[in-house]
């Protein structure tokens, strides 16, 4: 068995979701779209399905349309903001957003749209006087994540949406690292699109949703058949929206137990912090998840405590997992102005429901000895420590 920290890259399938899904893999493979009533049972259940996703974020089941992941519903909602108001050209984001909505606005800057990317603090806030600033009568859309993958620090959505709202701009809030997180209301936020993903929230993977808000002028972004009224084309997932389904209404019930994992996290940071020297939490000074923690640990390289830690049977991150194939350092802790030896040498942790204090005291156990050891190996001898010390500095101003 392996210890399993690395919840924001994906979550295990709950038992009780697989169980859910099972007689949508086998004996109940109709198709909801078909007029018999061998397919109109499975139609059922998407609409249950959409019930629990609804009443888990204050929406009615209307406003929830099922897609295939966070990817889809980041560029869906994208696409449907600047369609609804095609005279406006301009976009605000953010610096820290995931690729999924980073690439669309790069995409879109080369097809003549004008992106604004905020900036964040050393601890990943935004300035809203920034946004105000940036706010023109031409923007169409501002869309921010809700909560950061890599830091877990979380944006005033609220604050940032009346913003949006103020200057008829589309308000739109990627989610996905948010929902069964923390607790979302979108009855009463100026939040018109949300996006969230099934396989961050123990659903399986190729399964997530889009709201919209009642009475957006929503266009779709694939196109054919009319499943989801019109609002997305494609043969229904029929298993991964029953699995969906299912998980949301299990994270409404264990949002009231979510303390207990911000305790095992502090836990973590406080142990590791106490223990070994040269620490630091990213984004620890500001409103975060519950779940997540990303600690810097200078001089040695991120990716070598994670070789280090797989062989204690330990699964971490070292930010995005569609990132981490290039050793370039993460963009979130960049745009942070964070200093050299941090940006190379920071990890991020991510518990979820299942994670036991043992599995925490484990990591507490093997961490002192493994960043010892490479500190001892690194090629930053002390005297490169100093000079590390010194561009520090000067990144830093
Ligand atoms: C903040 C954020 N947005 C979007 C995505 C993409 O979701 P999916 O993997 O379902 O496409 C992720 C997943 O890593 C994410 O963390
Ligand atoms: S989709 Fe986000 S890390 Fe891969």
């Amino acid at each position: 068995m392996v210890t399993y920290l690395d919840n924001n890259a994906t979550t295990r399938t709950d038992p009780d979701v697989l169980a859910a899904m099972l007689p949508y893999l086998s004996e109940l493979y109709g198709n909801p779209s078909s007029m018999h009533s061998f397919g109109g049972q499975v139609g059922a259940a998407i609409e249950t399905a959409r019930e629990q996703v609804a009443s888990l974020l204050g929406a009615e089941p209307t406003e929830i349309i099922f897609n295939s992941c966070g990817s889809e519903g980041n560029n869906t909602a994208i696409h449907a903001a600047l369609a609804a108001q095609p005279e406006k050209r301009h976009i605000i984001t953010t610096a820290v957003e995931h690729p999924a909505i980073l690439a669309v606005c790069k995409h879109l800057e080369k097809r003549g749209y004008q992106v604004t990317y905020l900036s964040v603090n050393s601890r990943g806030e935004l300035d809203l006087m920034e946004l105000e600033a940036a706010m023109t009568g031409g923007t169409a859309l501002v869309t921010t994540m809700y909560a950061n993958n890599e830091t877990g620090v979380i944006f005033p959505v609220e604050q940032i949406g009346a913003i949006a709202q103020s200057y008829g701009a589309t308000y739109h809030v990627d989610a996905v690292q948010a929902v069964g997180k923390v607790p979302i209301n979108l009855a009463t936020s100026p939040i018109d699109l949300l996006t969230l993903s099934g396989h961050k929230l123990h659903a399986p993977k190729g399964i997530g949703a889009l709201y919209v808000r009642k009475g957006f002028r929503f266009r779709p972004f694939l196109l054919g058949g009319h499943q989801e009224r019109g609002r997305r084309a494609g043969t229904h997932n029929v298993p991964g929206i029953v699995g969906l389904g299912k998980a949301a209404e299990l994270a409404q019930i264990h949002l009231a137990h979510v303390q207990r994992e911000a305790e095992l996290r502090d836990m973590l940071e406080h142990g590791i912090l106490t223990t070994i020297p040269d620490t630091v939490v990213n984004g620890g000074g500001a409103p975060r998840l519950p779940n997540t923690t990303n600690i810097g640990f200078k001089y040695i390289e991120g990716e070598a405590i994670l070789f280090m830690l797989n062989r204690e049977g330990i699964c971490a991150s070292s930010g995005s997992a569609c990132t981490s194939g290039s050793l370039d350092p993460s963009h979130v802790l960049t745009a942070m102005g964070l200093p050299y030896t941090i940006l190379h040498g920071s990890i991020r942790f991510s518990l979820s429901r299942y994670t036991t204090e043992a599995e925490i005291r484990q990591v507490l156990t093997v961490m002192p000895e493994i960043v010892e050891r490479l500190r001892a190996l690194s090629p930053f001898n002390n005297d490169q420590v100093e000079w590390l010390q010194e561009r520090d500095l000067a990144v830093a101003t």
